[in-house]
């Protein structure tokens, strides 16, 4: 059993996995008269293969119980994935860089503040949604079309909050 702690998350030490979405770490410009922030292309979509398509949606989800122990992580090969809460909801990320397999040494743990979403690279190994606290509600971003877009691998993990 792996067994990770996890850390605040920030978007350098999520640089290798993907992109962290925060108007709080981003630059902006003025739109619609001044009246508008556009914190603009926070993150890169991917969309791989043939007919490939953005999708989006919202994940109703109820929380996970702390320790959250898990038995595999997942990845998707041909396009990234975007969660952002919609109301402010805390969730755990647990990933590995991607790869044909995974090497226990390089995964990682984080936890959100509420105020951040995340972006996954495709092929950066995930857990699945991970609400804390309390149902949650997260507007997501991902690829649809055909292939097969969800690989699994099995790995037992242990994840506790600092
Ligand atoms: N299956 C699905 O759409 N969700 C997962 O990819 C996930 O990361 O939660
Ligand atoms: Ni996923």
């Amino acid at each position: 059993m792996l067994e990770l702690t996890a850390e605040p998350l920030t978007p350098e030490a999520f640089a290798p996995f993907g992109d962290v979405i925060d108007t709080r770490t981003a630059d902006y410009f003025h739109i619609n008269a001044g009246r508008t922030r556009r914190y603009h292309d926070l993150a890169m979509v991917e969309l791989l293969g043939d007919e490939a398509r953005p999708l989006i949606s919202i994940f109703a989800s109820q929380p996970v119980a702390i320790p959250l122990t898990l038995d595999f992580l997942e990845c998707h090969p041909l396009g990234s994935q975007a969660f952002m809460p919609l109301h402010g909801e805390r969730f755990l990320i647990v990933v590995a860089p991607p790869g044909e397999t995974i090497d226990p040494a390089t995964v990682r743990a984080f936890v959100t503040d509420g105020r951040q979403g995340v972006n996954y690279r495709a092929g950066t190994w995930h857990a699945i949604q991970s609400v804390l606290d309390r149902e949650g509600e997260f507007l997501v971003v991902d690829r649809g079309g055909p292939g097969d877009n969800c690989e699994e691998y099995s790995l037992d993990l242990r994840v506790t909050l600092e």
